[in-house]
């Protein structure tokens, strides 16, 4: 029994120096809707791969020194989106690291195509009750303060989910502990990484060191 756990501890270790070879100076760009665990279970991947993590929306408000709510009452959605992608754009220059991105960053295509030159993307797809489950907790999310945000909520999956599907890997995001996401995100990785080799993970950047 052990030597099993000795054995699987091994593996895990296996795919995480892989990964982490594999990435060169690239990112592992978390994509998917609000609620969908980017921001939680990506700072627990990031300290796995001993990388730094990042958090858009974090840094979005740490440059216009406003929260998000703050910037979307004052200044509307479209200004929101505008300092988004230029925050993405100079975030994706530091890799490697594991960056968790805000809930509509990929919809705009500039930030689509910067995440696919320099990382590997991964759509953490929730269903609505999953979703709606988490995002009650907390009353951060601007596009949510409505009298039905599961209304909202809905729309952005039909809106979103078929542009997320392009993302390199996708990863069912479950209510199990956090760990478990993070194995499964491994696991994905790792899968991909002996399908497409070492050197065929992002875009131009150098890959295997
Ligand atoms: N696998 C999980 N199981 C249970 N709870 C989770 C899981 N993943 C995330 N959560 C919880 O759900 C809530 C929302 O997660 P998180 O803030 O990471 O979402 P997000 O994708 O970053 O959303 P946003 O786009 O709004 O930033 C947090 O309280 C988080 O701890
Ligand atoms: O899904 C969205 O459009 C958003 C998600 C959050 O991460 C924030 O970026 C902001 O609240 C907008
Ligand atoms: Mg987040």
């Amino acid at each position: 029994m052990t030597q099993r756990i000795a054995e699987q501890n091994r593996d895990r270790d296996r795919k995480l120096a892989e990964i982490r070879r594999s990435l060169g100076t690239n990112s592992l760009v978390l994509i998917g809707l609000m609620g969908a665990g980017k921001s939680a279970v990506g700072r627990r991947l990031a300290a796995s791969l001993n990388l730094p993590f990042t958090d858009a929306d974090g840094e979005i408000e740490e440059a216009a020194g406003q929260t998000i709510g703050e910037i979307f009452a004052e200044h509307g959605e479209a200004y929101f989106r505008t300092g988004e992608r230029k925050v993405i754009a100079r975030l994706l220059e530091n890799g490697p690291q594991v960056l968790a991105t805000g809930g509509g960053a990929y919809m705009d295509p500039e930030t689509q195509a910067a995440i696919k030159e320099h990382g590997i993307s991964i759509w953490l797809k929730a269903n609505l009750r999953v979703l709606m489950k988490r995002v009650g907790r907390r009353d951060n999310r601007p596009l949510l303060q409505v009298d039905n945000p599961e209304t909202v909520m809905k729309k952005l999956m039909a809106e979103r989910n078929p542009v997320y599907a392009r993302a390199d890997i996708t990863v069912e995001s479950r209510d199990v502990p956090h760990e478990i996401m993070v194995a499964n995100i491994v696991d994905a990785l790792s899968a991909r990484l002996r399908v497409d080799g070492p050197g065929e993970q992002a875009g131009d950047a150098p890959k295997a060191q």
